[in-house]
């Protein structure tokens, strides 16, 4: 790679990570002092399990769908086949959702931005799984305390996605040689603002994010299996997106 196309490979990541992003930074700063009444916890709190999970799901799928449109324009994405890409955005884009929580977690009142305001973990004790909000918001914690540039996001998330390791993909060669395009994009976004040393970092957030990904979805999956439809409803946006 020339640094020409480096430095086009970064712009295109982090114009497309800007685009698929529902809110700008701006406006989650904004924003970051509007947080529940005790009233509003309550009515969250009042819900069962089902309705709740439920509401969670409808938010994860909107997060994820976003995820697969920044997917599709990660340059050399759309080349591998259909299936590589569905395989990479399985795990993938949950994964991705995970880390751009850094964008809308507030670490001073630990609060997340969920409905529309800033939400403490109190107000998802109905999904009855304190365990994974737990873990989810010291991840989120984890990513905040590395404080990322935008750009440094977009090159990490895309990082995230494009992982030749993925289990059951068809061309791992092609996978590998996109993966490589990327993390040359990252190291020279750090290398350029002289933070080579959060690379290791963030392949040490990578390892955590893989162990809590499969919490998250050993979650999903029990709840799938009390409420399907709700579940299925997860998955088929996915795959329209992709091939729509
Ligand atoms: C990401 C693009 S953005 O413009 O920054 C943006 C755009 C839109 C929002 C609003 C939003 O969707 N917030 C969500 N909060 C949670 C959540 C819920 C429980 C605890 C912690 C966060 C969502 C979930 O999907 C969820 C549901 C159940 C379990 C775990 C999760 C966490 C996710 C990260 C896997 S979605 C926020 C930020």
């Amino acid at each position: 790679h020339s640094l020409r196309n480096i430095d086009e490979l970064c712009a295109s990541i982090v114009r497309s990570h800007r685009e698929t992003s529902q809110y700008r930074l701006e406006e989650l700063q904004a924003l970051r002092w509007k947080v529940f009444s005790r009233e509003e916890i309550q009515a969250y709190q009042s819900k069962t399990v089902d309705e709740m999970w439920q509401h969670c799901a409808v938010r994860l799928t909107d997060a994820v769908q976003y995820v697969v449109e920044f997917a599709k324009h990660v340059p050399g994405f759309r080349m591998l086949s259909q299936n590589d890409q569905i395989a990479l955005l399985k795990t993938g884009s949950m994964e991705v959702v995970l880390v751009r929580m850094c964008r809308f977690f507030n670490t001073v009142n630990n609060t997340v931005f969920f409905d529309g305001k800033f939400a403490g973990t109190e107000v998802f004790k109905s999904l009855a799984c304190n365990d994974l909000i737990a873990a989810v918001f010291d991840f989120a914690h984890g990513m905040c305390a590395l404080k990322l540039t935008e750009q440094q996001l977009a090159l990490f998330s895309a990082l995230v996605l494009v992982n030749a390791d993925r289990p059951s993909l068809e061309d791992r060669g092609r996978v590998q040689r996109v993966q490589r395009s990327v993390e040359m994009g990252l190291t020279h976004i750090l290398h350029r603002d002289n933070q080579d040393s959060l690379m290791h970092k963030l392949h040490q957030r990578m390892a955590v994010l893989c162990s809590l990904c499969s919490l998250h979805m050993e979650k999903l999956r029990w709840f799938s299996q009390r409420h399907p439809l709700t579940a299925h409803s997860l998955f088929p946006p996915l795959y329209k997106e992709l091939f729509a």
